[in-house]
Order: structure tokens, then C-alpha cells, then sequence
């Protein structure tokens, strides 16, 4: 055992030998000790494993001060090992004063039981270990848990071993003996990462999961090919560029390449470029220093520089002004900002992804779009085809919709028949989000388990119309079976005739919901009443 290490604690430990020793508490009393021998404080606080050197931070101050520089930590396992039982306890009570679930081992073989038992996601490991040390213990935890972090706590004669813990697959080092902020900056550092890695592999877990690929559902052959491409953009730092018309999913696109790719973990920017204010555009996109101009009265991070390693997704590219496109191509080339009123550039580490729904080549035709921008932003690109181009997916995604909203709102529903044929028939000029704006709304309308023609938007509805009776002359063949109306006269029905069709149908069609079908016909309940009565049906049609 280090010999310094066990002289601090040995002192240190003399105020707490009978109260569980540990260590910060013993410090306070030297602490107070030395501030009566008028002695000076330590300027670099707390030391851990090292005699009463004392500091300016108490016991409960120095708790305070980790709990508050990690409160965002969650419950994530410690185990720290050490034969030195102050030194352990001292290390317990730090790591369980930052919100880490703490336990401690005082040899390598209890941490091998301890490590059968339970989930552990940090260990703080002395390399120093009686009978064989802790390097064959760190061997055996990367070999058996390789997503374990891992700090050891070596002491300044032994740092190659140090060295050698850390090409074994230790995540970072303490020498001994280290001060009370080492240890929590140590333990705050490796905490954060560990919750970085436990969200995206989170994640990446959820996107697996989705039809279709990170988030995005569909299986037409025309989704399939953008999967593939997608797959292989994700992991380079090309920007790409996303078309398609609005509502396709560009945005949905882009997520799914951020996300898919090794910096899932750091930040995905938006910037609707469309929506920006024109004389704040340059200032939201590179910054500004204080005092750039009226209202300046703080500095302020551009979007391009806030991503740090991140994706910046320009949405609506297309809609930059010309002055602003030649300074984001000068800003893409020399991968740095200046922000509005600096003298200096600040670095960018972001990827660049944009969007646009616009005929960008013909824009660059127009001279409404810098070529070289163009070309710089369109060195790979992803085309999102309109949802009318790969119909087969819009049954898919409808369902994807219907139990996404039966998630939210807990109850089950399903589409009808003529509803679903309705939706495929449709062109979806808004595509994708038409299509989840009709769901949710028809789920908010909708009376019953089953959803219906009525329930879907008057555009929906209007086209249905427009398709003619086929569908609302919807008639049994007496066997049950739906047939569409057969027309008399070769091929040409009396308007009176459509009309009974079109309400006769209409009914059968939503299980003889009169009221709905009125809705849906455009026509008073009276009315509908009345021409039943006129055909003769005063009651039945499946209520
Ligand atoms: N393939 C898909 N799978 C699941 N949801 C999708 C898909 N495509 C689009 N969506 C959904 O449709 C909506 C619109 O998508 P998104 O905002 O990505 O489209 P966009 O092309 O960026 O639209 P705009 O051009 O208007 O900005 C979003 O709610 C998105 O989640």
C-alpha cells in the first residue's frame, strides 16, 4: 500500500475511526484544527489519500459542492476498491454525495463477488490491490463488461501501470493522493459519458425497432433504395441535401442520419431558414459579439457553432438570401464562423445537412442560388419521393399513425374499408403530414372503434365525391358481399338513382350512422330522413 496514502489517512482517520471512517469528516476536524493553530488553508482543497492537509472546504460543504456541480447525474452503480479502508470510505462518501448509487470492496476477490451480484457502471479501481493487484481485475471487468467505465487510482511511482490500466481499457486516472475536486470532476466527467453512451445506444435500441428505418416507415421500393442510401450517408461527414416536397419528411430524414451516425450523441440544430427574420438571419446563424448592434446587449452563439460536433439541418435552403448563401459557403469551406461585430473567427465542427423543396438547379439557373453553394451542399443527394409515387406505403404509415394515437390517447381503433380506399386513392398533395393530420383528426372525430369516410378531412371527402358513386353506391350482392352499384340504362344512372346510392350507401358504409352520413353527404338530417321515407326504409340499415 502506498505509504503516503495510508500516513494521510491514518491521521486523517483519527476523528472518524468510530463513526464508519470517513475520511471528508475527519478532515473538518483537522481543518478546524489548523485553522485554530492559524495555520493557512489549502488552496487546492480536500485531499484524498494524503495526511491532514487541510482545505477550505468542509464535510457537508464539500458534499454540497458535488452534489451541485452533478446534480444532473442520475443512478448510475459505483463500486470503488481499495484496501485502504479510508481512503474507500472517503471515496464512497464522495461518489454517493454526487447522487451515484455507491458500494465498496476492500479486495479484488469481494469486488468479483460484488460484481456477480449487481449491475455496476463505474469502477474506481486502486491498481495498488493486495494478492495480485488490480490490473488482472481490470483485464477480467473489460473482457466480461467492456461498457464499464473504468478510473484507477494509482500512486506517482506506479503510473506506468497507470499507463498500462489505461491501454487495458481504463477510461482515466487519479494519482494519489488527489484533491476533493479531481476526484469529483474525475467522477463527474465519466458519469456524463456513461449517460451519453446509455442514450444513444437507447437510441439507436428505438430506431431498430420502427418499420422502415430510424424513425421513417415505409417499405415501397422506392423508401427501400433511400434506406440504403441513408445508411451509408449516416456514417461519412458529407453534407447531403435533402428534396422532396413538403411534408415528405425531409426533416424526418436528416434526424435519422444524425442519429444514426457516430455523433448521435452530440446536438442536431434545426434552422428553418424560411422562418428566419432577414435582418437577424446572419446573427442567428454565426452570432454576434455584444454592443453589434441595437439590442446586442450580450454576446450570443451563432445556431452553426452551437451544434460543436453536432448536425446542423438548414431547412428551407432555398430561402437564404444571396448575401447570406456567400457567407455560409465561406463559413463551410473554412469551417469557421465570424460572428456579426467580431474582429476574430471562431472554429465550427458541425455537419451540414440541408433541405429545401425548391428546384434548387434552377434556381442556380435563375441566378437565384449561388452554384457554389449548391455544389458544395449537394455532395450527396437524398430524394424523398411524394407519397402518391409509392402508394403502397400510405396503408403502412395510416396504421403507424392510428397507433401512435392510440398510445396517446389509450383507445383502439381501425379504418374501414372504403376509408382505407379513400386514403390509398388519394394523391396526399401535403404527402406525409397530410396524411398524420387526417389520422389524428379523424381519431378526435371519430364516435366509435371504427374510423370512417366522415371522419377524414373535406378534402378527402370532396375527392371521394369527385370520384363519383362507385364507392358511396356501395351495395350488397346479398350474399354480404360489397359490390359497387350496378348502373342501369347501359352505363347511365338517373341523378334521383345516384342519389339513393350515394344515401344508401353512405349508411351501410358507417354501419347506419344516419347522422354521420348526413355529415358526410353534405346533407341535413331531415333531408336524409325524408328520402329515406321516400324509398320506403323507415328503419334498419344496421342500427
Ligand atoms: N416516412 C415517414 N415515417 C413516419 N413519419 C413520417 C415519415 N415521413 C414524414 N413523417 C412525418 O410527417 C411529418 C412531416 O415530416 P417532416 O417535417 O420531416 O417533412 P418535411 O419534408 O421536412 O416538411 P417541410 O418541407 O414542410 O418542412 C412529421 O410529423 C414526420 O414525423
Amino acid at each position: 500500500m502506498d505509504r503516503m496514502l495510508r500516513t494521510g489517512f491514518e491521521t486523517a482517520g483519527a476523528g472518524t475511526s468510530s463513526a464508519g471512517g470517513v475520511s471528508v469528516l475527519s478532515e473538518r476536524t483537522n481543518s478546524e484544527r489548523r485553522r485554530d493553530d492559524g495555520g493557512a488553508d489549502s488552496p487546492s482543497g480536500v485531499l484524498v489519500g494524503v495526511s491532514p492537509v487541510l482545505s477550505t472546504i468542509s464535510a457537508p460543504d464539500a458534499r454540497a459542492h458535488a452534489v451541485s456541480s452533478a446534480e444532473h447525474l442520475g443512478l448510475l452503480h459505483v463500486l470503488v476498491v481499495d484496501d485502504d479502508e479510508a481512503v474507500r470510505k472517503a471515496c464512497c462518501e464522495i461518489a454517493a454525495g454526487m447522487g451515484f448509487e455507491v458500494v465498496g470492496a476492500e479486495s479484488a476477490t469481494a469486488a468479483r463477488a460484488i460484481l456477480k451480484q449487481r449491475r455496476i457502471d463505474l469502477l474506481l479501481l486502486d491498481l495498488k490491490l493486495p494478492g495480485g493487484g488490480g490490473l488482472p481485475l481490470l483485464e477480467q471487468v473489460k473482457a466480461l463488461h467492456p461498457e464499464m467505465a473504468v478510473i484507477v487510482m494509482t500512486a506517482f511511482a506506479t503510473v506506468s501501470s497507470a499507463v498500462e490500466a489505461m491501454r487495458i481499457g481504463a477510461g482515466d486516472y487519479l494519482t494519489k493522493p488527489f484533491a476533493l475536486e479531481e476526484l469529483t470532476a474525475v467522477l463527474e466527467r465519466t458519469g456524463q459519458q456513461l449517460h451519453m453512451d446509455v442514450q444513444s445506444r437507447q437510441l439507436r435500441e428505438r430506431l431498430r425497432t420502427q418499420q422502415g428505418m430510424g424513425g421513417l416507415v415505409g417499405r415501397s421500393p422506392e423508401m427501400e433504395k433511400l434506406y440504403r442510401i441513408l445508411s451509408k450517408v449516416a456514417y461519412s461527414t458529407h453534407p447531403v441535401l435533402i428534396l422532396g416536397e413538403s411534408g415528405t419528411g425531409k426533416e424526418l430524414v436528416a434526424r435519422s442520419i444524425h442519429f444514426n451516425g457516430p455523433n448521435a450523441a452530440k446536438p442536431f440544430v434545426p434552422v428553418d431558414c424560411g422562418s428566419l427574420v432577414p435582418t437577424l438571419i446572419e446573427s442567428e446563424l454565426f452570432g454576434h459579439v455584444k454592443g453589434a448592434f441595437t439590442g446586442a446587449d450580450r454576446a450570443k452563439e451563432g445556431l452553426l457553432a452551437s451544434a460543436e460536433g453536432g448536425t446542423v439541418f438548414l431547412d428551407e435552403i432555398g430561402e437564404l438570401p444571396l448575401d447570406l448563401q456567400a457567407k455560409l459557403l465561406r463559413a463551410l469551406q473554412e469551417k469557421e464562423v465570424r460572428p456579426v461585430g467580431a474582429t476574430q473567427a471562431r472554429p465550427i465542427s458541425a455537419r451540414v445537412l440541408a433541405a429545401t423543396n425548391r428546384d434548387l438547379a434552377t434556381m442556380v439557373e435563375q441566378g437565384r442560388f449561388r452554384k457554389d453553394l449548391y455544389f458544395r451542399l449537394n455532395v450527396v443527394n437524398l430524394r424523398i419521393p411524394p407519397l402518391r409515387d409509392r402508394r403502397e406505403d400510405i396503408a403502412v404509415l395510416a396504421t403507424h399513425f392510428l397507433k401512435q394515437m392510440e398510445k396517446e390517447t389509450g383507445v383502439e381503433r381501425s379504418f374501414s374499408d372504403s376509408m382505407l380506399r379513400t386514403m390509398a386513392e388519394y394523391d396526399w398533395p401535403g404527402n406525409v403530414r397530410e396524411l398524420e393530420n387526417a389520422i389524428e383528426r379523424a381519431c378526435a372525430l371519430s364516435s366509435g372503434p371504427v374510423l370512417h369516410l366522415g371522419d377524414l378531412p373535406t378534402q378527402l371527402q370532396n375527392f371521394r365525391m369527385q370520384q363519383g358513386p362507385a364507392i358511396h353506391a356501395v351495395e350488397e350482392d346479398g350474399m354480404g358481399r360489397e359490390t359497387v352499384g350496378a348502373s342501369q340504362g347501359g352505363g347511365i344512372v338517373s341523378i334521383a338513382e345516384m342519389e339513393r346510392q350515394a344515401i344508401l350507401g353512405t349508411i351501410r358504409q358507417l354501419k347506419g350512422d344516419k347522422l354521420m352520413a348526413a355529415k358526410l353527404l353534405g346533407i341535413g338530417k331531415t333531408t336524409l330522413y325524408r328520402k329515406l321515407k321516400e324509398y320506403g326504409i323507415t328503419e334498419g340499415m344496421g342500427d
